[in-house]
């Protein structure tokens, strides 16, 4: 591989293939795919592979062109297109990232043996306090390749993302056509945590870091307003009897609903960040109008999936009630919190789990928790919502 403009990017799914992997070859840099399925990354070695960016009024086809593909199996490749890269993504699943770290480990300990600079690790995860989570597990694996943990992460910066982009599962018929056919929205915006940057940042006009704003503004408006109301619109479409989100934002009383669940976190993030109320307003309209996207077909499944993680403290729910609660109106999100002890409890939970998020509602405010008990019908283990 020759010095340049060369990302290796890990995990070559939804986000890999739909999102980095486009941007990244779009502006002309090399893409090299880890990935641990064999089959895909046969595909991928061709060297291009199909990309459709769907919206309501029509579907663009291109190819994404320049990339190639190593089996996470084969460690010593990976090593080596680690060591010899420009930039690293990883795009696998949080709980994949333990996997990936031992030989992207060995080839930033390669990198640091030949003092080939410094190097960023961008994280396009969905993951709380990522960076920190995967500098503790490059600097176990460094230990134990008996490199000098402190002097090779010395150089090497470990960078949040944001990564708003909605892709779906490739559907059965996707698959069909080409195994690495991916489908997404046409958002294309990819915020990152400039100030974790050790190496200059890849000319690619998409990445937007905003050395003026703390990232947790991005993380935050991510979790609370986008993916609080987006499984906010899953919980209620399912209720009404849809199964994709689409058509579930379309109806009136499911949109004002939402709407009012997205604007109250909207609005506190302004507070709370100094940042302009109605940019906020307007991303979170925004959001719902991409929420909208028929041909995108997202499912009530995929967004609304885990309702048991979702409502962990801190999670899109609650982290959003905490947060309106002490800036704005914390009333708007308890519905979705309401259908979401409902799924909770349709997929198993107990009393004990909903005892829980009762709880963290009541230590948030108290009085909220029997508000939240009244919108279940009165009881605390109530079933059904009016
Ligand atoms: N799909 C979406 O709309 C969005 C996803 N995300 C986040 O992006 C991350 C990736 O998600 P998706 O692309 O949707 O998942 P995905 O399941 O489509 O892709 C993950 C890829 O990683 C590969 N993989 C798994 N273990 C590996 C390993 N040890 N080494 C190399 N490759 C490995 C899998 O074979 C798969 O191709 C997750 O953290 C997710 O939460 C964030 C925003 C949007
Ligand atoms: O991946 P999770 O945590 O189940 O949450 C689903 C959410 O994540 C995304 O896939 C990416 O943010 C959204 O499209 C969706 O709202």
């Amino acid at each position: 591989m020759s010095r340049g403009n060369n990302v290796v990017v890990f995990g070559a799914g939804a986000v890999g293939r739909g999102f980095i992997g486009e941007l990244f070859s779009d502006a002309g840099w090399r893409v090299t795919f880890v990935d641990a399925d064999p089959e895909l990354v046969a595909v991928l070695r061709s060297g291009s592979y199909p990309h459709d960016t769907v919206a309501s009024a029509g579907t663009v086809r291109k190819y994404v062109t320049g990339c190639t593909a190593v089996p996470a199996q084969d460690q010593a490749a990976v090593r080596r297109a680690v060591s010899e890269a420009d930039a690293v993504f990883t795009s696998v699943g949080a709980r994949n990232l333990p996997r990936v770290a031992p030989a992207l480990a060995a080839g930033l300990a390669d990198r640091a043996a030949v003092d080939g600079g410094p190097m960023d690790v961008y994280l396009a995860e969905n993951l709380h306090e990522g960076a920190k989570l995967v500098r503790g597990l490059l600097s176990t694996e460094l230990g134990t390749l008996g490199a000098e943990a402190a002097t090779v992460l010395a150089n090497v910066g470990v960078v949040e993302c944001s990564i708003g982009r909605m892709i779906p599962v490739p559907t059965e018929s996707q698959r069909r056509e080409h195994p690495a056919l991916v489908a997404v929205e046409p958002y294309r915006k990819l915020p990152f945590d400039v100030a974790a940057c050790r190496a200059p940042v890849p000319d690619v006009p998409e990445l937007l870091g905003n050395p003026e704003l703390d990232f947790a503004f991005f993380t935050e408006r991510k979790l609370y307003v986008h993916n609080q109301g987006h499984c906010a619109t899953a919980y209620l479409g399912a209720r009404a009897g849809h199964c994709e989100i689409a058509p579930a934002i379309s109806d009136p009383d499911i949109l004002e609903q939402v709407r009012a669940a997205m604007h109250a976190p909207a609005r506190a993030l302004a507070r709370k960040y100094g940042q302009p109320q109605e940019e906020l307003i307007a991303h979170a309209e925004d959001l719902l109008a991409r929420f909208a996207n028929t041909a995108l077909h997202d499912t009530v499944e995929r967004v609304g999936r885990d309702p048991e993680r979702k409502l962990q403290p801190g999670e899109r729910f609650l982290g959003a009630l905490r947060l309106c609660n002490q800036w704005d109106d914390p009333r708007p999100l308890l519905p979705g919190i309401a259908l979401g002890l409902e799924q909770q409890a349709a997929q198993g939970g107990g009393s004990a789990a909903v005892a829980a998020v009762l709880a963290d509602v009541e230590s948030i405010s108290p009085g909220l928790a029997a508000a939240l008990v009244e919108l279940r019908g009165g009881s605390p283990r109530g079933t059904s919502q009016r």
